[in-house]
């Protein structure tokens, strides 16, 4: 069923929905495009369809290979719109479902294209602030890179920033906490950089961390501080050390590392990351894919350093990981699987949490204590009980309000918007 977009484009059939809208298969004046619909509760807000205005410039002016160019914005009646580059293909969150992790060759390769449009970016002042697999678009169409890669494109940009609405300072007096200084934070926990979380303004450097921890699950199959309950993937951000991962040359190991630094000073800059990963590609060709188990439990336990995952009890299908929504989502909108409220620990759970190093993954097959393989049943059963406690808890805590998570701060009036940014060059 077409529908009109503006004056010049139709949508003609859905292609996905995300958390801020749907994307639609369409046609505008120079043939195919993508159209991303907001969401009607977004496309309503005034300061929004403001914001989206102002930033037409930004979005319209970022043109690079690896980043999917946005062609046009439309604000007609109730539609918010944006028209972008039809990449036909798929993304990478997709890819990743279907093969669990990549060879090196062809992860460094994606890794190298996203790198390179955030270095683009970056130097336009622009920051993403939601680099995850989800965003990364693979261009079927394109030519194969090294290791079968087809060009990975980043898409998405400014819709963190777009939606990150500051809200009145009536409405923020209502709300029990704000007083104390509390900020909104957007963005997905898996690829959360720690100074965010710590409420410091977000820079350059956090895409870099975002991109190192999507290049890091390419490879292992998993976030190096996902799983469980998005409270403690935080905390893990913050307090953890990333676990190595074997059979990576050491080379390879050192950028992740690097680039998962908590200093955000300490990291590479997007143009040097590129540069560094492309260097590397020579000698990952032909390597497998790392045959690794992840650390912290089976898949189907839900958990992780012992946090239960409210979302895999509620859920048919297992969550997609790091896949929280953007944007606060209505909380009858069925379309989207992951609807988490959560809870940020606070300074005191931050510092007093850590595990200290990562749990370190496993070479497959090896046994590892604690796992609920392993157990004996008297573990079993504790462990049963104590997803009971949790379920419970979780029913309190899933509200199927969005993935927009409130925390404690005061920087959603300031100059520490998340999303689209104007940004200094030097991360
Ligand atoms: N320019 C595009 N060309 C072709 N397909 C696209 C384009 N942009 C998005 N899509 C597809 O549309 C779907 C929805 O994309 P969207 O960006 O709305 O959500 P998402 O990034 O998956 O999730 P979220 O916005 O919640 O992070 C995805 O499956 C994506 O592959």
């Amino acid at each position: 069923m077409a529908r009109k977009i503006g004056s010049r484009y139709t949508a003609h059939q859905v292609l996905g929905r995300g958390s801020a809208g749907t994307v639609w298969l369409g046609e505008g004046p120079e043939g195919p495009v993508a159209i991303k619909l907001l969401r009607e509760d977004l496309s309503s807000d005034q300061e929004l369809v403001g914001r989206f205005v102002q930033e037409r410039a930004a979005l319209l002016g970022l043109d690079h290979p690896h980043v999917v160019g946005v062609r046009d914005l439309v604000v007609d009646g109730a539609d918010l719109a944006l028209v972008m580059d039809l990449i036909r293909g798929t993304d990478l969150r997709t890819r990743l479902d279907r093969e669990r992790r990549l060879a090196p060759e062809a992860a460094v390769a994606i890794a190298a294209d996203i790198a390179d449009g955030l270095a683009a970016a970056h130097a336009a002042g622009i920051i993403h602030r939601d680099v995850k697999p989800e965003n990364v678009l693979l261009d079927m169409e394109g030519p194969l890179g090294p290791g079968g890669a087809h060009p990975a494109l980043l898409t998405d940009f400014g819709i963190a920033r777009l939606v990150d609405v500051p809200r009145p300072p009536r409405e923020r007096a209502a709300e029990p906490g704000r007083a104390s200084g509390q900020r909104s934070v957007i963005g997905t926990p898996d690829y959360l950089a720690p100074e965010i979380i710590e409420g410091l303004p977000p820079r350059a450097s956090v895409d870099v961390y975002a991109l190192a921890t999507v290049l890091y699950e390419l490879l292992a199959g998993f976030t190096p501080f996902g799983g469980g309950h998005p409270g403690a993937v935080l905390r893990r951000h913050v307090t953890e050390t990333v676990a190595p991962l074997p059979g990576i040359p050491d080379e390879l190991w050192q950028l992740l590392v690097q680039c998962l630094a908590k200093a955000p000073a300490s990291r590479l800059r997007a143009p040097e990351l590129a540069a560094r990963l492309r260097e590397l590609l020579p000698q990952l060709a032909g390597l497998p894919p790392l045959d690794i188990d992840e650390p912290g439990g089976d898949p189907a336990d839900g958990a992780r350093d012992g946090a239960y995952d409210p979302t895999a009890a509620m859920a048919p299908e297992p969550r997609r990981r790091g896949a929280v929504p953007l944007v606060p989502t209505p909380a009858f909108d069925s379309s989207r699987d992951t609807h988490t409220s959560m809870r940020v620990p606070g300074p005191d759970e931050l510092a007093g949490g850590a595990h200290g190093t990562a749990r370190a993954p496993r070479a497959a097959g090896e046994r590892r204590a604690g796992s609920a393989r392993h157990r004996g049943p008297a573990e079993e059963a504790r462990g049963r009980r104590l997803k009971l406690g949790a379920a419970a808890v979780a029913l309190v805590t899933v509200a199927g309000v969005g993935g927009w998570f409130a925390v404690s701060g005061d920087h959603d009036s300031g100059d520490a918007k998340p999303g689209m940014h104007r940004t200094d060059p030097a991360p």
